[in-house]
């Protein structure tokens, strides 16, 4: 059969296509999605999960005159193939090639961009009223994971859209039990009640397995066996969760019977007010070792052999991996050590924590907001919690770090893994935010280490600050080997010290190493420096002023936004020092970053050594004229 999903050129083709060639399309999609995340890694648990129910959502629905808006993000890989793009993703997450997300600038089929979770419901309530106020019937669909679902956005979006009978949001209810490990919370207990009941899950499965093994099932015995699935699941569906809500609950229905989908999405789209339909499915579907995989059921995978599911770009130990045993080390000496997860024990090393101290270490679900106030309440109750997140995840709770924990002098370490550019998520993943929005916090202490041995002394310095929140900050990926520092002032490490120098470095972070590689550069050329790290960026140590008086030019580095980071922090203090010495900063451009692997994106900023070497000369010439200036 000549390939199916290559003969659509867009949603509409799929309206012409008999039951035989649907149940080929899904396999064909399933195919491309395991060849092209085993070559350039991906989300590949979460868009095996949605394959039946994103056919059935195109055929039912009419994008993009109908609005489809995907949370996260992540699992939009089958919408962008039934919109036009499965020639793309031999490109997937690479420079220049196809995003791992919706891309407004890919396709009118795309809405929301952002992979921030729980935003989808208020997109689509305020589409929804646009709609209304314009008189216009399109409606608007909004897909969301039971993970999402335990974001507080979500249930301020709910409770929006349950307050007008007539807000047409059709919300589908992506529920796989899944986050990365199990989704947490009483809302998880109830959806996973259904999901796991006996009398349900057999049935639903052996109706499935007859209806999809290849048997022609007639009509009459097909309508037959849903009638039975139906009687079960209208027994167990959420007791009027959210019908007493105002919103209409249609399900549990399973999500990888496209014909069942079909139904009830076209029950929603017919009700005409908020409804929610809820899909049962798996991730990982059609690919037993990501079903199998306990850890994350390889909700995001680097590229791997698809015969064994192994991983085969290993990478070094990570940062996160120096951070997940030193955290257990510090738990074992300190009882009143707990940790924070926010739905991604795995990713932010806390798993070795929970596993030897399973009663010290709380997973809130994708709760950032909820996770730092309720750190800031564990503090309050004399314990010391380590919030671990993604430093973009710390965006969404900026005003609790600042208001709930810091105005009120808690002890709370929150240690962000990701900080600086991630590079292969998109310009909503980069750490580029919290050097900035940290700055601004009144008694907050932030670090960022330059290596391994650095992010263990920061952290047990970190947990031992008891009246005000700490901070420590970490890239992606690989650390590199330790810097050994020659001497310390206050709280910098110098790590270079040449005789008569003229420039002095500031290294933050992984920098460091850039800006030893830069003060090397220009040895070369005759031109001596100190390069330092100020190990913590927040409160800046005196000694930075103190060395900056005794240098011609100051150079800083750093791995976060130009605006407001640290190296506009050092220029605004050398300037209140009346220090004369200019500051060149170098950091992250303050725009949004399109998706390309980290190395590519910071050689494309020129936050590389060979480039800050120059600008350096440059300006010792006078004649530096880079937007990095600070004059
Ligand atoms: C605010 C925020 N916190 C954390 C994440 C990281 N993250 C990405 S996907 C995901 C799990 C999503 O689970 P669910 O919504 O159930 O979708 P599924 O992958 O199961 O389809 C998490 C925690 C995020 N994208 N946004
Ligand atoms: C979609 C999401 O937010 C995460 O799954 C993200 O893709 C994690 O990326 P890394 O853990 O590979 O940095
Ligand atoms: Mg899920």
């Amino acid at each position: 059969m000549a390939s199916v999903l290559r003969s659509l050129s867009g949603p509409t083709d799929l309206r012409r296509l008999g039951d035989a060639e649907l149940t080929e399309l899904a396999t064909e999609i399933r195919q491309l999605l395991l060849e092209s995340v085993a070559a350039n890694g991906g989300h590949l648990g979460p868009n095996l999960g949605v394959v039946e129910l994103t056919i059935a959502l195109h055929r039912v629905f009419e994008s993009p005159r109908d609005r489809i808006v995907w949370d996260t993000g992540h699992q939009s890989y089958v919408h962008k193939m039934l919109t036009g793009r499965a020639d793309g993703f031999a490109t997937l997450r690479q420079e220049g090639g196809l995003s791992g997300y919706p891309s407004r600038g890919e396709s009118d089929h795309d809405w929301v961009e952002n992979s921030h979770a729980s935003t989808s419901l208020s997109y689509a309530d305020g589409l929804a009223r646009a709609y209304q106020l314009q008189g216009r019937d399109d409606h608007v669909v909004a897909v969301i994971g039971d993970g999402a679902l335990t974001g507080g956005m979500a249930w301020e979006a709910i409770n929006n859209i349950a307050a007008d009978p007539q807000r047409r949001v059709v919300i589908v209810v992506n529920d796989n039990g899944r986050s990365y490990t199990p989704t947490v919370g009483g809302l998880a207990n109830k959806l996973t009640e259904i999901r796991t009941n006996p009398r349900y899950e057999p049935t639903l499965r052996a109706i499935r397995e007859r209806l999809t093994s290849g048997h022609r099932v007639g009509e009459v015995a097909y309508e037959a066996l849903h009638a039975m699935k139906k009687g079960i699941k209208d027994a167990l569906a959420p007791q009027g969760m959210f019908e007493d809500l105002g919103i209409k609950y249609i399900g549990p229905v399973d999500g990888h019977d496209r014909r069942a989908m079909e139904q009830a999405l076209l029950a929603a789209k017919r009700f005409g007010g908020p409804v929610l339909v809820h899909a049962i499915t798996t991730k990982g579907q059609g690919y037993d070792i990501a079903v199998a995989n306990e850890n994350d059921q390889m909700h995001q995978s680097h590229p791997f052999d698809l015969a064994t599911g192994e991983v085969t770009d290993v990478a070094p130990a990570g940062w996160t991996s120096v951070f997940r045993d030193e955290i257990v080390r510090i738990a074992d000496e300190r009882p009143d050590v707990v940790g924070i997860t926010a739905a991604m024990l795995y990713p932010v090393g806390l798993d070795a924590f929970a596993d030897k101290f399973p009663d010290r270490v709380f997973d809130v679900g994708i709760a950032e907001q909820h996770a730092a106030t309720c750190a800031a309440g564990l503090a309050m109750g004399g314990l010391h919690p380590v919030v671990a997140v993604y430093a973009t995840f710390l965006n969404r709770a900026f005003d609790q770090v600042l208001l709930d924990v810091a105005l009120h002098r808690c002890g709370v370490t929150f240690v962000l893994d990701r900080a600086g550019v991630t590079g292969d998520d998109g310009a909503s993943h980069n750490g580029m935010w919290d050097l900035s929005l940290l700055q601004l916090v009144p008694g907050l202490h932030l670090a960022a280490p330059r290596d391994g041995a650095q992010l263990r002394e920061l952290l047990r310095e970190a947990v031992d600050i008891e009246d005000a929140p700490s901070v420590v900050r970490f890239a992606k990926g690989a650390v590199g080997p330790d810097i050994d520092a020659i001497e310390r002032l206050g709280t910098v490490d110098v790590l270079r010290r040449d005789e008569s120098a003229e420039v002095l470095f500031v290294g933050v972070g992984p920098f460091a190493q850039v800006a030893l590689d830069a003060a090397a550069d220009l040895a070369a050329a005759g031109i001596a420096s100190t390069v330092v790290d100020p190990r913590w960026v927040k409160p800046l140590d005196p000694a930075i002023t103190d060395l900056a008086r005794r240098h011609r030019l100051v150079v800083t580095v750093e791995d976060n936004g130009r605006q407001g980071g640290v190296g506009a922090t050092v220029a605004q203090t050398l300037h209140d020092a009346d220090v004369s010495a200019p500051v060149r900063i170098h950091a992250i451009a303050q725009e949004f970053l399109d998706h390309a692997k980290r190395g590519v994106i910071l050689e494309r900023l020129g936050l590389t050594a060979d480039t800050i070497a120059a600008d350096a000369r440059a300006a010792l010439s006078g004649v530096g004229t880079g937007n990095n200036s600070q004059e």
